[in-house]
């Protein structure tokens, strides 16, 4: 079993989670790409941020999780080479754009009838500027196995999770399932207000 200290989650994790300014409405994401990269102008600071260890949501090279978080979609515009974008999987319920270069998802809309329509993912971590709120709990933990993470590695990577203050979820957290579970009770005609 690896020790916790070796467990990496991610490097903007790893390293200590910095913090986030009350003052910061929002920036510039950027890709990869040396040459005319993608860049996204978000108006608003990034909300729910969380580590997400499902197989879907981008990573960095060498990550464990991704770090993402939500905006509303009408904050949110293309400002620079927009034509290297495409949608990873138009099935999907988050419509991930990803730069066809470089790989990096830089957002991704929920449009669909869904309790997060309206919402946009994205990766805060490629924010050019500092100050954006960091991640708070852990989504999707059990997933990492998916993606090659040893099931007797689990204990120690939910303890190092514990050990940086995100709570680990196999799904999202408490407020979140319940907001999904709200508006499918509103769906069905069962919800109690
Ligand atoms: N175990 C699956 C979980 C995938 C999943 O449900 N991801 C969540 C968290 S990002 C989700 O909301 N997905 C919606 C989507 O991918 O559009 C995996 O790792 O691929
Ligand atoms: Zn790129
Ligand atoms: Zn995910």
């Amino acid at each position: 079993m690896l020790d916790t200290m070796t467990i990496s989650i991610h490097p903007a994790i790893d390293n200590g989670i910095k913090q986030g300014s009350e003052s910061f409405a929002g920036g510039t994401l950027v890709c990869d790409c040396a040459d005319r990269p993608v860049t996204v102008q978000i108006s608003s600071q990034v909300l729910h941020n969380h580590a997400c260890g499902c197989t879907q949501c981008w990573k960095p090279k060498g990550a464990t999780f991704s770090i993402v978080g939500v905006v509303p979609s009408d904050k949110v515009n293309v400002t620079a080479n927009a034509d290297k974008l495409a949608v990873v999987d138009p099935n999907a319920t988050i419509l991930r754009h990803a730069c066809k270069a470089c790989g990096v998802h830089m957002y991704g809309p929920i449009e669909k009838d869904h309790a997060f329509k309206g919402l946009s993912f994205i990766h805060a971590e490629r924010f050019r500027e500092p100050g954006w709120a960091p991640p708070g709990f852990a989504a999707f933990v059990s997933s990492v196995i998916e993606s090659g993470t040893r099931p007797s590695d689990m204990p120690a990577v939910r303890s190092r999770l514990k050990e940086v203050g995100l709570e680990p979820y196999d799904a999202l957290n408490p407020p979140l399932m319940d907001a999904l579970a709200t508006f499918a009770a509103r769906k069905a005609g069962t919800l109690r207000e």
